[in-house]
């Protein structure tokens, strides 16, 4: 899949099964063949001390967080082995578990980064070996092997003199590049939100808009990172920073792309999880743990006032529009306000899958000690058992990607199989590229999964949550959608070959190529009969943007690093 590496695929999906919350899920209803799918959340809650699930969850470690400087050392080891086996990509996974083991003010902390800073040396990525070398030193890097770590500091710095660097200059930027929204500064203006029946909130262009428009730039606010993503993504923002992630000083289960997230996350959510890490590390699921943290991140927001939470919550919902925000002020409390507002649907065979995992996390939660002094009645308990239950339903509409990254605004999109946009989410920000002509009325959507010119076309459909209403999908839609399709102009068609051509030339370059094939699909994009160069044009497009996309996003991020070595020479990368 070209646009979105992490999203869900069938494969995915089939590992989720083999997740304890999933043994659990099956032991209840072996033991409790009678509870009925959609019965309420106490029975559940009753149902689930009566089997003595909670007691299979993993101990909790008092004090230490699951921090082990032994295990650090047997993780590192084998961190070694791959390491010199040439498996930097697992090497690297490893490195990062051995570093979040690592016993706070131990060498082995050091000793971690040192050694992740060894892999990037390999990899020619000598801005991220200096500044893992700057954050070993930080860390109680033995003096005993100091003149290695130096060594390689040397020669990390003359590569970089003698111009080796990867590049800290994006052959293409792509920064919004039309007016935007007055009070979302982030989103282009021209869109407006709409509730169309088959597809709920949905995201409607108001003007015209040309292919190669960036219309949204967001950051995400939260994320759910599953058990086997906890040592390659950002616990708060989803960053996949493999490269850079700093460890949770207290406990050994999640990882930060900055300070920043680290420090706002402890704030905001983690603060509740760290003192039972291992417990909501073993019943991490996906995009069930977005239900519970979003719960949490309210909580917080409403200054752990449960009560006040209460009386905002128990109102009827408004069904939520961010785009009333006034991003230009802004204010977390009134965007979680929009957010609780939604009323997700979801469908009924989901029920029970969902209201047992709102009950199992609100359990184990309430053995967080910090929350057992706010979360105290049984009315509270309810309340945070249905506002986790309303929050995981929620959660389901992000779950085409594998780490639910949420981004307030760029939720409100809607998929379609012939979409009119691209999506790249990386480095915890979200991007919408203009892929074919928008007019005005018509919906922008992007894809969660495959296109109509994937081939083979639409033949393995996407495991997708809802029923896929879309033009292509819906049948009802698809005759309209096809009539409204021309073929090419005979000039059309001889320019699509002299485009081909230009493109798979050996002098073709990405930037120049995308311009060309831009220009081509502006003019002609609206002609989308299956024809089979027209569909690869359309493949290339897609590829070529993503690839200069991740290009630009890889560039920025070591010129940061640098920016930030030459200031300070030390520090973490964010
Ligand atoms: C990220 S949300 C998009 C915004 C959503 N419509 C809302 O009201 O908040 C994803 C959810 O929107 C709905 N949706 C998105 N694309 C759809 C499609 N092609 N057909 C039907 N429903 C769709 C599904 O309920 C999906 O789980």
């Amino acid at each position: 899949m070209i646009n979105a590496p992490e999203s869900m695929t069938a494969a995915s999906q089939e590992l989720m099964h083999e997740r304890p919350m999933m043994k659990l899920k099956g032991q209840l209803q072996r033991l409790c063949p009678n509870l009925a799918p959609d019965a309420s959340l106490a029975k559940y809650t009753r149902a689930i001390e009566q089997c003595r699930l909670m007691e299979q969850l993993p101990a909790t470690t008092s004090g230490t967080g699951g921090k082990c400087s032994r295990k650090a050392v047997k993780v590192r080891a084998e961190a070694n082995r791959l390491y010199l086996a040439k498996e930097y990509e697992k090497a690297l996974g490893k490195y990062n578990e051995s570093i979040c083991l690592a016993e706070t003010g131990s060498e082995h902390l050091g000793m971690g980064y040192a050694n992740r800073s060894a892999i990037y040396f390999e990899q020619d990525e000598f801005e991220y070996a200096l500044a893992n070398i700057a954050l070993a030193k930080e860390h109680n890097y033995p003096e005993r092997l100091m003149p290695k770590l130096l060594e390689r500091e040397q020669q990390c710095r003359v590569k970089l003199a003698e111009g080796k660097s990867k590049g800290t200059v994006p052959l293409r930027r792509f920064d919004l590049n039309v007016p935007v929204n007055s009070k979302i500064p982030f989103l282009a203006s021209g869109i407006k939100m709409a509730r169309l029946e088959d597809f709920g909130r949905s995201m409607i262009a108001t003007k015209r808009f040309k292919t190669g428009d960036v219309i949204l730039h967001e950051k995400s606010i939260l994320a759910s990172i599953d058990l086997k993503l906890q040592f390659q993504n950002c616990n708060l923002c989803s960053a996949e920073e493999g490269l850079s992630l700093i460890p949770c000083p207290n406990c050994a289960t999640v990882m930060y792309c900055s300070q920043e997230c680290l420090e706002r996350d402890f704030r905001l959510v983690h603060r509740f999880e760290c003192p039972i890490a291992e417990k909501v590390q073993h019943l991490s699921y996906g995009f069930v743990n977005l239900g519970s943290r979003l719960f949490l991140y309210g909580l917080s927001l409403f200054d752990d006032d449960l009560d006040e939470m209460m009386r905002y919550c128990n109102r009827t919902k408004t069904g939520g529009n961010p785009l009333n925000l006034d991003y230009t002020r802004y204010d977390p409390l009134e965007e979680f306000k929009e957010l609780y507002n939604l009323s997700a649907t979801t469908t009924p065979t989901n029920e029970s899958s969902y209201r047992f995992f709102a009950t199992i996390r609100c359990l184990m939660y309430l053995e967080s000690p910090l929350l057992k002094t706010i979360v105290i009645s049984d009315e509270q308990k309810a309340f945070m058992r249905q506002c986790v239950l309303d929050f995981t339903r929620a959660a389901s509409y992000y779950r085409w990607h594998l780490t639910s990254p949420l981004f307030p605004i760029q939720s409100l999109f809607n998929h379609s199989c012939d979409p009119n946009v691209l999506i790249v989410i990386l480095s915890g920000h979200v991007k919408l590229v203009v892929f074919r002509p928008i007019r005005p009325n018509e919906q922008i959507c992007f894809s969660y999964g495959h296109r109509w010119w994937d081939t083979p076309m639409c033949q393995e459909p996407f495991p997708m949550v809802f029923v896929c209403k879309c033009v292509v999908c819906d049948p009802s839609k698809k005759i309209a959608w096809l009539a409204s399709k021309r073929e090419l102009t005979l000039a059309a068609k001889a320019d699509l070959v002299v485009v081909g051509l230009q493109v798979c030339g050996s002098d073709s370059d990405d930037v120049a190529d995308l311009a060309l094939i831009q220009t081509y699909i502006e003019r002609n994009g609206r002609f989308v009969q299956a024809m089979e160069e027209f569909m690869k044009l359309l493949s290339l497009h897609w590829t070529l943007l993503f690839r200069l996309l991740r290009q630009e996003d890889e560039a920025q991020r070591r010129a940061k690093i640098a920016a930030r070595l030459a200031g300070a020479a030390i520090d973490v990368v964010d």
